[in-house]
């Protein structure tokens, strides 16, 4: 039986700006241990609204979330930020990497900020991302010395330093031209295959999504096909 590892139950969000402006309707769906999934919809449907509320960013909502069995209703931002931290990696359109740092050391930060690692496991975990993504030969470099491409693979091995059991991302083939963004993609469908990691990809590339294991599809704030 396939194993739920996020579960978003009746999510409903609006913005008082001044009027009210429901955003989310009722969002309901729940993603499998090693599902592949894309959020798809036009501009303002509230792709990245409900991205924000599921990574525990946003807590303003109503309705229920779920991660990994346990209800995040309730928590403290220091309880968020440890699931956060814990389970969840974060890929977005542009890389955030900072150069004053090494790509090895980039991919350490969020390793040394979860603080269950010691040094040495977190160096070690971090050569071990960059492998699986196939630029540890990049592993000494500044990330101003990478290619759009590479960049965008050192954040996904960021995002993986800690093991999450999500990968959320919010356009992360945005900014890649067709060859990198299907470089991106692979990785992806071989980290959902051969790692049972599950990913959650928000993404306006109708292409990237017609080729992921199920999409959501988003309007005005409901879903309308999953
Ligand atoms: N802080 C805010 N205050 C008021 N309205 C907001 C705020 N943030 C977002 N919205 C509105 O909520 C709706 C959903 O926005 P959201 O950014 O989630 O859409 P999206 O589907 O991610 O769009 P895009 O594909 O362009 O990124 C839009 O109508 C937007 O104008």
């Amino acid at each position: 039986m396939s194993q739920i590892i996020l579960e978003a139950q009746g999510i409903s969000k609006s913005f008082h700006d001044p009027v009210t402006i429901p955003v989310l309707k009722n969002i309901s769906f729940s993603l499998n241990k090693g599902e592949f999934v894309s959020v798809i919809g036009k501009s303002g449907c509230g792709k990245s609204t409900l991205l924000y509320i599921l990574s525990t960013m946003d807590t303003d909502y109503e309705g229920n979330l779920i991660i990994d069995e346990v209800s995040m209703q309730g928590k403290d931002e220091g309880e968020l930020a440890v699931v956060r931290n814990e389970k969840i990696g974060f890929v977005f359109q542009f890389h955030y990497l900072l150069n004053e740092f090494s790509v090895l050391e980039n991919v350490m930060l969020p390793g040394q900020k979860l603080g269950k690692y010691s040094p040495k496991e977190i160096r070690e975990r971090a050569y071990q991302k960059l492998k699986i993504l196939g630029i540890e030969n990049e592993a000494l470099k500044k990330p101003n010395q990478l290619s759009g491409g590479q960049k965008q693979r050192v954040a996904i091995a960021r995002a993986l330093i800690n093991d999450p059991l999500i990968i959320m991302g919010d356009e992360p083939t945005g900014n890649l031209d067709k060859k990198n963004s299907e470089i991106v993609f692979d990785i992806f469908k071989e980290l959902a295959e051969n790692y049972g990691q599950s990913l959650l990809i928000v993404t306006h590339d109708n292409e990237f999504a017609s080729r992921t294991q199920r999409i959501i599809e988003m309007q005005d704030g409901s879903i309308i096909r999953m």
